[in-house]
């Protein structure tokens, strides 16, 4: 059992000190589970002190209370200005939070980016729970690349637009990863934050913290098939080339939304090519 969900000075001063001498923060995690501390609160003390902000809330109190809804952080009305677009809102769900607007990237960035991606795909992976490692699984049928942020022109601008849409601090995101789908290739229902109870999901949250959000840009039509589907909620939307798709699963007191549970459905004709951007709650990266 773990009795140790308050951050102490003494620990927080512990894991400042190791971090300051080099210790990785697999190390101290480590550390911190042999002295009964609950991996998750371990990962949420460790990215604290890292990024130096207030500790959240005790995990065992917030994991018992359903989730609590706050205001979506897109901002309201039918369109919204974005410092170099408009776009316009086609859906919007509260519970989970998602929202679908059209006209989010135009056909040339789309085809610029699926261009930029296409030679260097490789198999994609995923956050192996265990070990916190990438790995390639078969739930995961597509290829993908990463782009660094401020890589070229076209990504800082984009960066720029998603930081705007989202509302969240254009440090705090991963760089922007491209998907490509073939015939039959699918994700399979998951969620895109870390499994804070799975030492591999804790480790990840040690570096920036939990994952809050994520927009799904589409950046072509699939034939058929491909749509993104939310199996709890029962929607499903469907590709258009230049539309995105938000959805924000974490909230100020760091619990997380399990109805976010979402899916790439089988590309059945056609082709799907996707760029996903993660919001992390702290700083990401350099
Ligand atoms: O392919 C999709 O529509 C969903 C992609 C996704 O869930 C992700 O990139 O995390
Ligand atoms: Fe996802």
């Amino acid at each position: 059992m773990t009795n140790t969900n308050d951050m102490s000075t003494s620990w927080r001063n512990w894991i400042a000190g190791n971090l300051q001498r080099g210790c990785t923060q697999q190390a101290l995690i480590e550390s911190m589970l042999q002295a009964d501390f609950d991996a998750a609160f371990a990962a949420n003390c460790i990215a604290c002190v890292a990024n130096d902000v207030s500790p959240q809330p005790e995990p065992s109190n917030k994991a018992k209370l359903p989730y609590q809804y706050e205001t979506s952080l897109v901002a309201a009305g039918n369109n919204i200005d974005l410092f170099d677009r408009s776009v316009k809102v086609s859906l919007r769900v509260s519970r989970p939070d998602i929202v679908v607007v059209d006209e989010f990237m135009s056909g040339e960035e789309c085809e610029q980016l699926i261009e930029q991606s296409r030679r260097k795909l490789t198999p994609s992976a995923i956050v192996d729970p265990q070990t916190g490692k990438f790995q390639v699984i078969a739930d995961r049928s597509s290829e993908g690349t990463y782009f660094q942020r401020g890589e070229s022109p076209l990504i800082s601008r984009l960066d720029r637009r998603i930081s705007e849409l989202m509302n969240w601090p254009e440090d705090h995101g991963e760089g922007i990863q491209i998907l490509h789908y073939g015939v039959g290739a699918q994700y399979k229902p998951h969620f895109d934050y870390f499994l804070e109870n799975e030492s591999g999901g804790a480790l990840q949250m040690t570096q920036s913290g939990q994952r809050v959000a994520t927009l799904v840009m589409y950046l072509n039509e699939v034939t058929e098939g491909g749509e993104t589907v939310f199996p709890d909620v029962g929607i499903s939307i469907t590709p258009k080339r230049g539309s995105a798709a938000y959805f924000a699963y974490c909230n100020s007191l760091g619990q997380v939304d399990p109805a976010t549970l979402h899916g790439g459905a089988p590309v059945l004709t056609g082709e799907k090519w996707i760029a996903t951007k993660w919001m992390r709650q702290y700083k990401y990266g350099s």
